[in-house]
């Protein structure tokens, strides 16, 4: 990789101090895996906060105007806050080595290029150009459906959600969830237990599956439960562009 390409040296190592190794085996078994304080509380609270202000996204959705639940978010404009570009490009080279090896083994022929940067090329190349990290916002009473982040044709299979409130103080509720359908059988379902500053990196669409007859894909979906109480903000860290 040339010196453009590289990951900034902060991010890179503090997702270097992660057990790799453990996350692609959950990865693997489960179709999700906890990175536990990715972000301390004073970096929680300043991504929380860019929220209210006017700079910096391209778009707010509602997400009661489309059904998608209840609540809103906003997509970030380029060039992104610092902190969320940094793990955006340190992370994409430790799962695309795992995103390649699920669509070898789900039969599939894309493969996913060494770094975010190439993979950017290509997302801008096909007119997918549009940045998707996101800002979340939440109160009382609002959820977000169970969906799939895909906008256009690339997609890399795997995203990032990052929790910057703390459950019991900031808010109630408001669980990340996840379900696995599975061919010709019922649906399984993950709760993914965040606190603040964790993250939990996930399948965004299709993961394989190990079988007793070898693998087969699974249909994953993603969500949060209903917020009983207070206020949820999360970064949402997709590695894809939108059209
Ligand atoms: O608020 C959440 O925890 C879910 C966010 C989400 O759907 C996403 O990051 O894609
Ligand atoms: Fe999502």
């Amino acid at each position: 990789m040339n010196a453009q390409l590289r990951p900034a040296p902060e991010a890179d190592a503090r997702l270097q101090a992660f057990d790799w190794a453990r996350i692609s085996g959950e990865l693997d078994t489960h179709g999700c895996a906890m990175l536990e304080a990715l972000l301390c509380p004073q970096e929680c609270a300043a991504l929380a906060g860019l929220y209210a202000g006017d700079e910096g996204f391209r778009s707010r959705v509602v997400m009661g105007r489309h059904g998608f639940g209840r609540g809103e978010y906003r997509y970030f404009s380029y060039p992104l806050p610092e902190l969320v570009e940094e793990l955006r490009s340190a992370a994409y080279p430790r799962l695309a080595p795992i995103a390649n090896r699920w669509n070898a083994s789900m039969g599939l022929p894309v493969r996913y290029p060494a770094s975010h940067a190439e993979f950017m090329a290509r997302c801008h190349a096909a007119g997918q150009r549009r940045p998707t990290p996101l800002l979340l916002q939440y109160g009382a009473g609002d959820y977000n459906c169970l969906h799939q982040d895909l906008y256009g044709e690339h997609v890399f299979p795997l995203q990032l959600a990052i929790l910057l409130s703390e459950p019991g103080r900031d808010f109630g509720g408001g669980e990340f969830v996840l379900t696995e359908q599975r061919p010709r059988m019922q649906s399984r379902v993950e709760v993914v237990p965040l606190r603040q500053g964790d993250a939990v990196v996930f399948a965004v669409h299709q993961r394989p599956l190990q079988g007793t007859r070898g693998s087969y894909r699974v249909t994953m979906r993603h969500g949060v439960s209903r917020v009983r109480s207070g206020h949820r903000h999360t970064l949402g860290i997709i590695f894809h562009d939108a059209t």
